[in-house]
């Protein structure tokens, strides 16, 4: 008995190595498949791919597992998450990358079924407990913006326009000097800017702000995560965002324990708005990056241009005020 126990406890703490594509096609959708019935996780969709070999590195990896599975290779990789999941039979570690460059057509080798769809219809289908954090990170854009400071209703509607003009897609609406009626008339005008370019506003305060019928989610702060979810899960509805705010290796377990969908993680270099505060480093950002569990945005002295850089650390993209907020 103490034998079993000890070698199941060995089971659950050996990590299975998996790579696993998110492939895009030349139209923008994503193609899924569906997992062999007598396998792990069967029956339920899946972003295809499987385990690492020894000696073999991650783009081998992915390539020689599309071809197995659906006789296709991808020639551009751009990694998009790592998700270490403990199942109750096994620990995954989900290599995530995001693919294009199909050479071939898909077919099911496995007689899996296989489809591509829009990369909004993902969240409909039903996929392992492991990839809700994947297919986070497919939804969500490269840049975050958090308003800064202005002085008129004019300003702040002219800089928010621009941005979205130049593509920004996930904006915060931060304005901790403002009482609650003011801020909402103006996020409302805001959300109003956002819709036709399908981008989404996130409010900070409080949890109740989910309630707002347009209200497309909410950036809590870090102290904030200390509210048990349970308490305001209930006013979430499908669709709507929930964020925070960390600063270290705590605060972004406590994000995952509140069931956040994404951070941001901050300050990863010195920044004028918080002058003698002590950044982390690119180091340090990338070693708690690649332990989180949800997607995670770098902030602090980062700029767009900075986005790549961040992505190929393990992160979503970058967010920021000053970059964004002070440029044409
Ligand atoms: N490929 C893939 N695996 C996933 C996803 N989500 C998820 O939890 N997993 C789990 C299920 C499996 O336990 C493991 C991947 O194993 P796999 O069955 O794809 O491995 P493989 O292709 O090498 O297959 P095999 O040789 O073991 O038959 O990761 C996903 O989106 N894609
Ligand atoms: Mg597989």
């Amino acid at each position: 008995m103490a034998k079993k126990q000890q070698s199941d406890q060995k089971q659950s703490d050996y990590v299975v190595h998996v790579a696993v594509a998110v492939i895009r096609g030349d139209d923008g959708r994503i193609l899924v498949a569906r997992r062999p019935d007598d396998k792990h996780m069967g029956g339920l969709w899946e972003f295809p791919g499987g385990k690492v070999e020894p000696d073999e590195d991650l783009k081998e990896a992915l390539n020689r597992e599309l071809m197995e599975e659906l006789d296709i290779t991808v020639s551009t990789f751009q990694p998009l998450i790592t998700i270490q999941h403990q199942y109750p039979e096994k620990t995954v570690l989900l290599d995530t990358w995001l693919v294009s460059g199909v050479n071939g057509t898909p077919k099911g080798n496995e007689g899996q079924e296989v489809q591509w769809v829009e990369a909004d219809g993902l969240t409909g289908l039903d996929f392992p407990p492991a990839n809700e954090p994947i297919v986070n990170a497919v939804l969500l854009p490269g840049q975050y913006m958090v308003t800064g400071l202005f002085s008129s209703a004019a300003e702040l509607i002219e800089k928010v326009s621009r941005q979205l003009e130049n593509g920004l897609r996930l904006i915060q609406f931060r304005a901790p000097w403002l009482q609650e009626k003011p801020y909402l008339h103006l996020a409302r005008e805001l959300h109003h800017l956002c819709q036709p370019f399908n981008a989404k506003l996130l409010l900070k305060g409080d949890p109740e702000l989910l309630q707002e019928t347009w209200c497309d989610g909410i950036h809590l702060r870090s102290d904030q995560l200390s509210i048990p979810a349970s308490e305001w899960k209930r006013y979430r509805r499908k669709g709507q965002w929930l964020a925070a705010s960390c600063h270290n290796e705590e605060q972004l377990r406590a994000a995952e324990v509140a069931g956040m969908d994404f951070v941001t993680l901050s300050p990863v270099r010195p920044t004028k708005s918080h002058p003698g505060r002590l950044s982390m480093g690119h180091e340090r950002a990338t070693e708690l990056t690649l332990c989180s569990r949800v997607p995670v945005y770098w902030l602090g002295g980062l700029g767009r241009s900075d986005e790549s850089l961040a992505i190929d650390c393990g992160a979503q993209g970058v967010a920021g005020i000053g970059a964004f907020w002070l440029t044409h």
